[in-house]
Protein backbone atom coordinates (compact mmCIF):
# COMPACT_ATOMS: atom_id res chain seq x y z
CA UNK A 1 0.00 0.00 0.00
CA UNK A 2 1.04 3.52 -0.96
CA UNK A 3 2.37 5.56 1.69
CA UNK A 4 0.52 8.69 3.35
CA UNK A 5 4.11 10.22 2.64
CA UNK A 6 4.39 9.26 -1.29
CA UNK A 7 0.63 9.93 -2.02
CA UNK A 8 0.97 13.17 -0.52
CA UNK A 9 3.54 14.34 -2.99
CA UNK A 10 1.86 12.89 -5.44
CA UNK A 11 -1.28 15.03 -5.15
CA UNK A 12 0.15 18.16 -3.02
CA UNK A 13 -2.35 20.86 -1.39
CA UNK A 14 -0.82 23.95 -2.16
CA UNK A 15 -0.08 26.91 0.53
CA UNK A 16 -3.06 28.53 -0.99
CA UNK A 17 -5.51 25.73 -0.44
CA UNK A 18 -4.60 24.49 2.96
CA UNK A 19 -5.10 28.11 3.92
CA UNK A 20 -9.23 27.57 2.64
CA UNK A 21 -9.42 23.64 4.29
CA UNK A 22 -7.54 26.25 7.83
CA UNK A 23 -10.08 28.73 7.42
CA UNK A 24 -13.13 27.00 6.54
CA UNK A 25 -12.32 24.71 9.75
CA UNK A 26 -12.07 27.85 11.98
CA UNK A 27 -15.57 28.73 10.75
CA UNK A 28 -17.10 25.35 11.44
CA UNK A 29 -15.18 25.67 14.65
CA UNK A 30 -17.49 29.13 15.60
CA UNK A 31 -20.71 27.81 14.18
CA UNK A 32 -20.48 24.84 16.36
CA UNK A 33 -19.74 26.92 18.97
CA UNK A 34 -22.70 29.27 18.74
CA UNK A 35 -19.93 32.19 17.94
CA UNK A 36 -21.06 32.89 14.07
CA UNK A 37 -24.88 32.71 14.00
CA UNK A 38 -24.54 31.41 10.31
CA UNK A 39 -26.13 27.57 9.88
CA UNK A 40 -23.88 25.04 8.78
CA UNK A 41 -25.41 23.40 5.74
CA UNK A 42 -23.44 20.12 5.12
CA UNK A 43 -24.62 18.98 1.33
CA UNK A 44 -24.02 16.28 -1.19
CA UNK A 45 -23.90 12.94 -2.47
CA UNK A 46 -24.99 9.99 -0.41
CA UNK A 47 -21.31 8.61 -1.88
CA UNK A 48 -19.05 9.63 -4.32
CA UNK A 49 -18.66 7.12 -7.32
CA UNK A 50 -17.74 9.53 -10.73
CA UNK A 51 -14.86 11.72 -10.72
CA UNK A 52 -16.74 14.10 -13.13
CA UNK A 53 -20.18 14.61 -11.88
CA UNK A 54 -18.49 15.18 -8.21
CA UNK A 55 -16.78 18.44 -10.24
CA UNK A 56 -20.30 19.06 -11.48
CA UNK A 57 -21.66 18.92 -8.44
CA UNK A 58 -19.04 20.82 -6.50
CA UNK A 59 -19.18 23.54 -8.97
CA UNK A 60 -22.92 23.70 -8.73
CA UNK A 61 -22.71 24.09 -5.16
CA UNK A 62 -19.93 26.62 -5.19
CA UNK A 63 -21.70 28.82 -7.00
CA UNK A 64 -24.97 28.84 -4.69
CA UNK A 65 -22.82 29.09 -1.94
CA UNK A 66 -21.72 32.93 -2.88
CA UNK A 67 -25.94 33.79 -2.86
CA UNK A 68 -25.98 32.42 0.38
CA UNK A 69 -23.32 33.14 2.47
CA UNK A 70 -24.27 35.78 4.88
CA UNK A 71 -26.87 33.05 6.56
CA UNK A 72 -25.41 29.47 5.13
CA UNK A 73 -21.82 27.82 5.20
CA UNK A 74 -22.46 25.25 2.40
CA UNK A 75 -19.78 22.21 2.25
CA UNK A 76 -20.52 19.73 -0.07
CA UNK A 77 -20.38 15.85 1.44
CA UNK A 78 -17.76 13.62 -0.30
CA UNK A 79 -18.25 10.37 1.26
CA UNK A 80 -15.40 8.20 -0.11
CA UNK A 81 -15.83 5.27 2.49
CA UNK A 82 -19.56 3.57 2.89
CA UNK A 83 -20.44 1.77 6.61
CA UNK A 84 -22.70 -1.16 5.28
CA UNK A 85 -25.55 -2.95 7.55
CA UNK A 86 -24.14 -6.23 5.93
CA UNK A 87 -23.07 -6.15 2.50
CA UNK A 88 -22.65 -4.08 -0.78
CA UNK A 89 -20.27 -1.45 -2.16
CA UNK A 90 -18.11 -0.30 0.34
CA UNK A 91 -17.19 3.03 -1.33
CA UNK A 92 -14.56 4.65 -3.91
CA UNK A 93 -11.87 4.09 -2.04
CA UNK A 94 -12.37 0.73 -1.02
CA UNK A 95 -13.43 -0.50 -4.91
CA UNK A 96 -12.81 2.59 -7.48
CA UNK A 97 -13.62 0.43 -10.03
CA UNK A 98 -17.40 -1.05 -8.65
CA UNK A 99 -16.57 -4.84 -9.98
CA UNK A 100 -15.10 -6.50 -6.79
CA UNK A 101 -11.65 -6.07 -7.49
CA UNK A 102 -11.33 -4.13 -4.84
CA UNK A 103 -8.18 -2.05 -5.51
CA UNK A 104 -8.08 0.26 -2.03
CA UNK A 105 -4.35 1.76 -3.33
CA UNK A 106 -6.14 2.96 -6.54
CA UNK A 107 -8.96 4.28 -4.71
CA UNK A 108 -6.95 5.98 -2.47
CA UNK A 109 -5.16 8.07 -5.21
CA UNK A 110 -8.53 8.56 -7.09
CA UNK A 111 -9.59 10.20 -3.78
CA UNK A 112 -6.86 12.41 -3.27
CA UNK A 113 -6.84 13.66 -6.50
CA UNK A 114 -10.71 14.14 -6.67
CA UNK A 115 -10.41 15.74 -3.44
CA UNK A 116 -7.09 18.49 -4.21
CA UNK A 117 -9.53 19.21 -7.24
CA UNK A 118 -12.74 19.63 -5.18
CA UNK A 119 -10.98 22.35 -3.23
CA UNK A 120 -9.56 24.22 -6.15
CA UNK A 121 -13.11 25.04 -6.77
CA UNK A 122 -13.38 26.49 -3.58
CA UNK A 123 -15.68 24.70 -1.71
CA UNK A 124 -14.76 23.26 2.14
CA UNK A 125 -15.25 19.04 2.56
CA UNK A 126 -16.80 16.94 4.66
CA UNK A 127 -16.53 13.43 4.93
CA UNK A 128 -17.85 10.38 7.15
CA UNK A 129 -14.39 8.59 8.59
CA UNK A 130 -14.33 5.38 8.57
CA UNK A 131 -11.10 3.66 8.37
CA UNK A 132 -9.06 4.67 11.37
CA UNK A 133 -6.03 5.35 8.89
CA UNK A 134 -7.76 6.85 6.57
CA UNK A 135 -7.25 10.17 8.13
CA UNK A 136 -2.85 10.43 7.65
CA UNK A 137 -4.00 10.13 3.82
CA UNK A 138 -6.66 12.76 3.32
CA UNK A 139 -7.32 14.17 6.88
CA UNK A 140 -5.26 17.10 5.95
CA UNK A 141 -8.39 18.20 2.96
CA UNK A 142 -11.72 18.07 5.09
CA UNK A 143 -12.87 20.73 7.27
CA UNK A 144 -15.84 18.62 8.76
CA UNK A 145 -15.92 14.56 9.26
CA UNK A 146 -19.19 12.55 10.98
CA UNK A 147 -18.54 9.54 12.48
CA UNK A 148 -21.22 7.00 11.40
CA UNK A 149 -24.48 5.43 13.09
CA UNK A 150 -22.33 2.25 13.05
CA UNK A 151 -19.11 3.64 14.18
CA UNK A 152 -19.96 6.06 17.09
CA UNK A 153 -19.39 3.32 19.76
CA UNK A 154 -15.95 1.86 18.30
CA UNK A 155 -13.21 3.06 20.31
CA UNK A 156 -10.99 2.74 17.78
CA UNK A 157 -12.93 5.90 16.33
CA UNK A 158 -13.60 7.41 19.36
CA UNK A 159 -9.73 7.32 19.63
CA UNK A 160 -9.67 8.60 16.06
CA UNK A 161 -11.54 11.31 16.37
CA UNK A 162 -9.65 12.73 19.61
CA UNK A 163 -6.63 13.50 16.73
CA UNK A 164 -8.79 14.78 14.08
CA UNK A 165 -7.85 18.69 13.76
CA UNK A 166 -11.23 19.65 12.66
CA UNK A 167 -14.79 19.72 14.54
CA UNK A 168 -16.49 16.02 14.48
CA UNK A 169 -20.26 14.93 14.37
CA UNK A 170 -21.15 12.19 16.19
CA UNK A 171 -24.61 10.44 14.98
CA UNK A 172 -27.01 8.82 17.11
CA UNK A 173 -27.08 4.75 17.21
CA UNK A 174 -29.00 3.09 14.12
CA UNK A 175 -31.64 2.06 16.75
CA UNK A 176 -31.89 5.81 17.56
CA UNK A 177 -30.06 5.81 20.96
CA UNK A 178 -28.30 8.95 21.92
CA UNK A 179 -25.93 8.02 24.80
CA UNK A 180 -23.48 6.06 22.00
CA UNK A 181 -23.02 9.54 20.78
CA UNK A 182 -22.73 11.16 23.75
CA UNK A 183 -20.32 9.41 25.30
CA UNK A 184 -18.56 9.36 22.00
CA UNK A 185 -17.87 13.44 22.41
CA UNK A 186 -17.48 12.73 26.06
CA UNK A 187 -14.30 10.33 24.98
CA UNK A 188 -13.20 12.03 22.04
CA UNK A 189 -12.10 15.49 23.85
CA UNK A 190 -9.98 13.22 25.80
CA UNK A 191 -6.27 12.55 25.10
CA UNK A 192 -5.60 8.93 23.74
CA UNK A 193 -2.55 7.17 23.41
CA UNK A 194 -3.00 3.94 20.61
CA UNK A 195 -1.49 2.36 17.66
CA UNK A 196 -1.53 4.24 14.21
CA UNK A 197 0.33 4.09 11.21
CA UNK A 198 2.74 7.60 10.68
CA UNK A 199 3.41 9.61 7.37
CA UNK A 200 6.24 7.07 6.35
CA UNK A 201 3.20 4.04 6.71
CA UNK A 202 5.24 2.44 9.69
CA UNK A 203 3.38 1.32 12.75
CA UNK A 204 3.37 3.48 15.30
CA UNK A 205 2.53 4.74 18.76
CA UNK A 206 0.15 8.00 18.04
CA UNK A 207 -0.47 10.51 21.30
CA UNK A 208 -3.71 12.91 20.36
CA UNK A 209 -4.63 16.28 22.17
CA UNK A 210 -8.46 15.88 21.93
CA UNK A 211 -11.41 17.01 19.87
CA UNK A 212 -12.93 19.63 21.85
CA UNK A 213 -15.46 20.64 18.73
CA UNK A 214 -17.36 17.21 18.61
CA UNK A 215 -21.43 18.13 18.95
CA UNK A 216 -24.24 15.07 18.39
CA UNK A 217 -25.84 14.57 14.97
CA UNK A 218 -29.79 13.46 15.17
CA UNK A 219 -30.15 10.97 12.44
CA UNK A 220 -33.46 9.26 13.61
CA UNK A 221 -33.53 5.68 14.08
CA UNK A 222 -36.79 3.14 14.21
CA UNK A 223 -38.20 6.96 13.97
CA UNK A 224 -37.49 10.44 13.36
CA UNK A 225 -35.97 12.23 15.92
CA UNK A 226 -35.91 15.74 14.53
CA UNK A 227 -39.37 17.08 16.43
CA UNK A 228 -38.76 19.76 19.00
CA UNK A 229 -39.48 16.51 21.81
CA UNK A 230 -36.36 14.67 20.57
CA UNK A 231 -34.43 18.33 20.53
CA UNK A 232 -35.15 18.59 23.83
CA UNK A 233 -34.91 15.52 24.92
CA UNK A 234 -31.59 15.88 23.18
CA UNK A 235 -30.30 18.69 24.70
CA UNK A 236 -31.29 17.91 28.36
CA UNK A 237 -29.63 14.49 27.92
CA UNK A 238 -26.13 16.45 26.98
CA UNK A 239 -26.22 19.16 29.40
CA UNK A 240 -26.72 16.44 32.02
CA UNK A 241 -23.78 14.45 30.67
CA UNK A 242 -21.36 18.11 30.80
CA UNK A 243 -21.47 18.56 27.40
CA UNK A 244 -22.76 22.15 25.42
CA UNK A 245 -25.67 21.25 23.58
CA UNK A 246 -24.43 21.50 20.52
CA UNK A 247 -26.52 19.53 17.54
CA UNK A 248 -26.85 18.95 13.63
CA UNK A 249 -29.74 17.19 12.34
CA UNK A 250 -29.66 14.66 9.31
CA UNK A 251 -32.62 15.26 7.14
CA UNK A 252 -31.91 12.07 5.77
CA UNK A 253 -32.07 8.79 6.64
CA UNK A 254 -33.78 7.49 9.76
CA UNK A 255 -35.05 11.14 9.65
CA UNK A 256 -36.93 11.03 6.30
CA UNK A 257 -37.43 7.44 7.12
CA UNK A 258 -35.49 6.24 4.05
CA UNK A 259 -37.51 8.24 1.65
CA UNK A 260 -35.65 11.44 0.15
CA UNK A 261 -38.44 13.21 -0.70
CA UNK A 262 -38.89 13.99 3.09
CA UNK A 263 -35.89 15.53 3.68
CA UNK A 264 -38.04 18.90 2.68
CA UNK A 265 -40.06 17.90 5.70
CA UNK A 266 -37.12 17.79 7.49
CA UNK A 267 -35.83 21.17 7.00
CA UNK A 268 -39.53 23.04 7.00
CA UNK A 269 -39.21 21.59 10.81
CA UNK A 270 -35.52 22.85 11.56
CA UNK A 271 -36.87 26.91 10.13
CA UNK A 272 -39.54 26.23 12.00
CA UNK A 273 -37.79 25.51 15.38
CA UNK A 274 -35.31 28.32 14.46
CA UNK A 275 -37.52 30.78 14.26
CA UNK A 276 -39.52 29.37 17.36
CA UNK A 277 -36.02 30.49 19.07
CA UNK A 278 -34.22 27.51 18.93
CA UNK A 279 -30.36 27.58 19.54
CA UNK A 280 -28.75 24.02 19.68
CA UNK A 281 -29.35 23.17 15.97
CA UNK A 282 -26.19 24.58 14.25
CA UNK A 283 -26.61 22.57 11.13
CA UNK A 284 -28.06 20.31 8.95
CA UNK A 285 -27.01 17.35 6.49
CA UNK A 286 -28.95 16.84 2.90
CA UNK A 287 -28.32 14.32 0.34
CA UNK A 288 -28.75 15.59 -2.57
CA UNK A 289 -27.14 14.92 -5.74
CA UNK A 290 -27.42 16.11 -9.64
CA UNK A 291 -30.72 13.92 -10.09
CA UNK A 292 -32.88 12.16 -7.49
CA UNK A 293 -33.31 8.96 -6.07
CA UNK A 294 -30.58 6.28 -6.66
CA UNK A 295 -29.76 3.02 -8.89
CA UNK A 296 -27.58 -0.16 -8.09
CA UNK A 297 -23.91 -0.24 -7.57
CA UNK A 298 -24.03 -3.37 -9.36
CA UNK A 299 -24.69 -2.27 -12.73
CA UNK A 300 -22.72 -2.30 -15.76
CA UNK A 301 -20.37 1.44 -16.23
CA UNK A 302 -22.63 1.71 -19.05
CA UNK A 303 -26.11 0.68 -17.85
CA UNK A 304 -25.63 4.01 -15.05
CA UNK A 305 -27.20 7.25 -15.14
CA UNK A 306 -24.91 10.24 -14.71
CA UNK A 307 -25.62 12.24 -11.67
CA UNK A 308 -27.54 9.28 -9.69
CA UNK A 309 -26.91 7.77 -6.17
CA UNK A 310 -26.02 4.43 -5.93
CA UNK A 311 -26.20 4.80 -2.56
CA UNK A 312 -29.09 5.95 -0.56
CA UNK A 313 -31.38 7.77 -2.74
CA UNK A 314 -30.96 11.81 -2.78
CA UNK A 315 -33.09 15.11 -3.69
CA UNK A 316 -31.98 16.47 -7.11
CA UNK A 317 -30.38 19.18 -7.66
CA UNK A 318 -33.10 21.87 -8.80
CA UNK A 319 -35.04 20.83 -5.23
CA UNK A 320 -31.37 21.07 -3.77
CA UNK A 321 -31.49 24.65 -4.99
CA UNK A 322 -34.99 25.23 -3.88
CA UNK A 323 -34.67 24.01 -0.59
CA UNK A 324 -31.53 26.13 0.40
CA UNK A 325 -32.72 29.19 -0.93
CA UNK A 326 -35.96 28.25 1.03
CA UNK A 327 -33.57 28.29 4.00
CA UNK A 328 -31.95 31.36 3.25
CA UNK A 329 -35.02 33.89 3.26
CA UNK A 330 -36.70 32.28 6.18
CA UNK A 331 -33.82 32.08 8.65
O1 LIG B 1 -25.68 6.34 3.92
C1 LIG B 1 -25.62 5.26 3.39
C2 LIG B 1 -26.23 4.07 3.93
O2 LIG B 1 -27.34 4.40 4.69
C3 LIG B 1 -25.25 3.30 4.76
O3 LIG B 1 -24.05 3.16 4.04
C4 LIG B 1 -25.82 1.94 5.10
O4 LIG B 1 -26.34 1.36 3.99
P1 LIG B 1 -26.95 -0.10 3.97
O5 LIG B 1 -27.89 -0.23 5.14
O6 LIG B 1 -27.65 -0.13 2.65
O7 LIG B 1 -25.82 -1.07 4.04
C1 LIG C 1 -23.88 6.18 6.48
C2 LIG C 1 -24.35 7.38 6.72
O1 LIG C 1 -25.08 7.76 7.75
P1 LIG C 1 -25.45 6.93 9.07
O2 LIG C 1 -24.14 6.64 9.74
O3 LIG C 1 -26.31 7.87 9.81
O4 LIG C 1 -26.17 5.70 8.65
C3 LIG C 1 -24.11 8.49 5.76
O5 LIG C 1 -24.37 9.64 6.10
O6 LIG C 1 -23.67 8.20 4.66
Amino acid sequence: MITPDTLKKLFPLSDAKKQLVIESRKIITDIIHGSNPRLLVVCGPCSIHDKNAAIDYAQRLQTISWELKDKIYLVMRVYLEKPRTTFGWKGLISDPYMDGSCDVEAGMQIARSLLVELISIGIPLATEALNPHGPQYLGDLFSWVAIGARTTESQIHREMASGLSMPVGFKNSTYGILTTAINAITVAKRSHRFIGINQAGQVTLLQTSGNLDGHLILRGGNKPNYYPHDIKNCTDQMISAGLSPRLIIDCSHGNSNHDYRRQVDVVQSVIAQIKAGNNSIRGIILESNIYSGNQSAELPKSKMRYGVSVTDSCINWNTTQHMLRRLHSEL
